[in-house]
């Protein structure tokens, strides 16, 4: 056995499948999940010293690469003042301004620990604000795993084969409706029967937890006419696709001001941080201000806070987010290049720093589109991938993620053993 399989048996003893978040246990690809000794840049290293090049990133925050010298000086040198306070930092306040000013839709913004915890706020919060309790999700989207969002979610669930988890009462999923993603005639429909009991549309505006699909401009626009016509609360998920697409995220791109918006991930540099935030008139509605309770012990946290600061204040440089896009968007067509040289039928898609691929004839648009691509040719391009140096995400549910730390080198080391593999599979 080598270590990392000692390592995965070691860890069933205590930790429930080896693992403290089930897509680590490499999901539907099977076998010995990797332990992760250490990361530098674009690259992480497993228990058994062998190098891999990254594309998983923590699964979307570290988009300057693992331990950015400035990231880790910034948290090490806040870590000497202190922990945790339990209490307001001046740190917070700038963090807060920050993303108000890189985000005109938020006007207020609340800081919390866990994408979870922001998804789960900003609907407890458009339940508060609009008096109804309906919430509407689409198929395949995951928004953490919050109760009431764990029905036909993406991510850990759908790579488990169990969209829907125990444990959830009937009654909570009552409220939660599901609509396919990108089917704006069921939206509409569903609106014009109930749409005044609807609290909120709940939505990755890119999602990334189905593989990675797009909105279209129809669904997006669709999404926000019935918001405001009916009263509902339009939440923007974008914990996987906030400063990770765009400066501006999905709605900058769409051109869309959603009411609220919930982030994670780059946010917080590789730090348990998140955020939600939005219109003023509806975060007035948090406690202590208003009836709608939401808190935490770490929120906030000093340490967190700092590792945001610095990415934020890295991506905002000028070129940063040109750089990334090119650099994904090379990485993207060369193995489009590479599938086509090896007559697979391969598709790929990136917007910014964040990727998908499939293999299917087109790009998928919905989550029976994702379902329709052949997730066993996904698994031995995983596999193969992986036996040559090159660590993707080990679920055909995921989406990928390049960060400014991969060179042109990485990029084509990578598609020259994405071409070997391909051949193989
Ligand atoms: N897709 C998930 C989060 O965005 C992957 C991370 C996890 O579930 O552990």
């Amino acid at each position: 056995m080598n270590q990392n399989q000692q390592l995965f048996a070691a860890a069933q003893k205590h930790i429930p499948g080896g693992v403290n978040s089930p897509v680590r246990a490499f999901g539907s690809v099977g076998g010995t999940p990797l332990f992760i000794k250490k990361g530098e840049g674009a690259y992480i290293w497993d228990a058994d010293d062998q190098r891999y090049i990254d594309y998983v990133g923590s699964w979307g925050p570290l988009i300057l690469g693992h331990a950015h010298p400035d990231v880790v000086a910034a948290v090490i040198s806040t870590a000497k003042n202190g922990m945790s306070f339990g209490a307001p930092t001046a740190l917070e306040v700038e963090l807060a301004d920050l993303i108000c000013e890189m985000l005109p839709s938020i006007e207020q913004v609340r800081l919390v620990s866990s994408g979870t915890e922001a998804t789960m706020s900003a609907i407890r919060l458009a339940r508060g604000f609009t008096g109804r309790d309906k919430l509407v999700k689409f198929e395949g989207c995951y928004h953490g795993h919050a109760d009431s969002l764990l029905v036909k979610a993406g991510s850990g669930l759908l790579t488990f084969d169990n969209p829907s988890s125990a444990g959830v009462p009937a009654s909570v999923a009552a409220d939660t409706l599901v609509l396919p993603y990108n089917d704006v005639a069921a939206l509409e429909q569903l609106f014009a029967e109930i749409g005044d009991k609807i609290a909120a549309i709940i939505v990755e505006p890119i999602a990334g937890n189905m593989n990675m699909v797009q909105a279209s401009p129809t669904f997006v626009q669709a999404m926000r006419n019935l918001t405001i016509k009916y009263g509902a609360v339009l939440i923007y998920d974008e914990v996987m696709t906030g400063f990770r697409v765009d400066l501006q995220c999905t709605q900058g791109l769409h051109g869309i001001k959603p009411d609220l918006t919930c982030l994670g991930k780059v946010v917080g540099g590789g730090m348990p941080l998140a955020a939600f935030g939005g219109r003023s008139d509806i975060m007035a509605k948090l406690a202590p201000l208003g009836p709608v309770y939401q808190a935490g012990t770490l929120s906030g946290n000093p340490v967190a806070v700092a590792a945001g600061l610095v990415t934020l204040k890295k991506i905002r440089e000028i070129g940063f987010f040109n750089s990334l896009t090119q650099q994904t968007n090379k990485l993207i067509t060369g193995l489009i290049q590479v599938a086509k040289e090896t007559n697979t039928v391969f598709n790929a898609q990136s917007v910014g720093g964040m990727f998908g691929f499939y293999f299917s004839e087109n790009i998928p648009v919905s989550f029976a589109d994702v379902m329709n691509s052949d997730r066993t040719r996904f698994n031995a391009f995983f596999h193969g991938m992986l036996n040559k140096g090159i660590y993707l995400a080990p679920s055909a549910f995921e989406a990928g993620f390049v960060s400014a730390a991969h060179s042109d080198e990485d990029i084509l080391n990578t598609l020259a053993v994405a071409k070997i593999v391909f051949t193989e599979i």
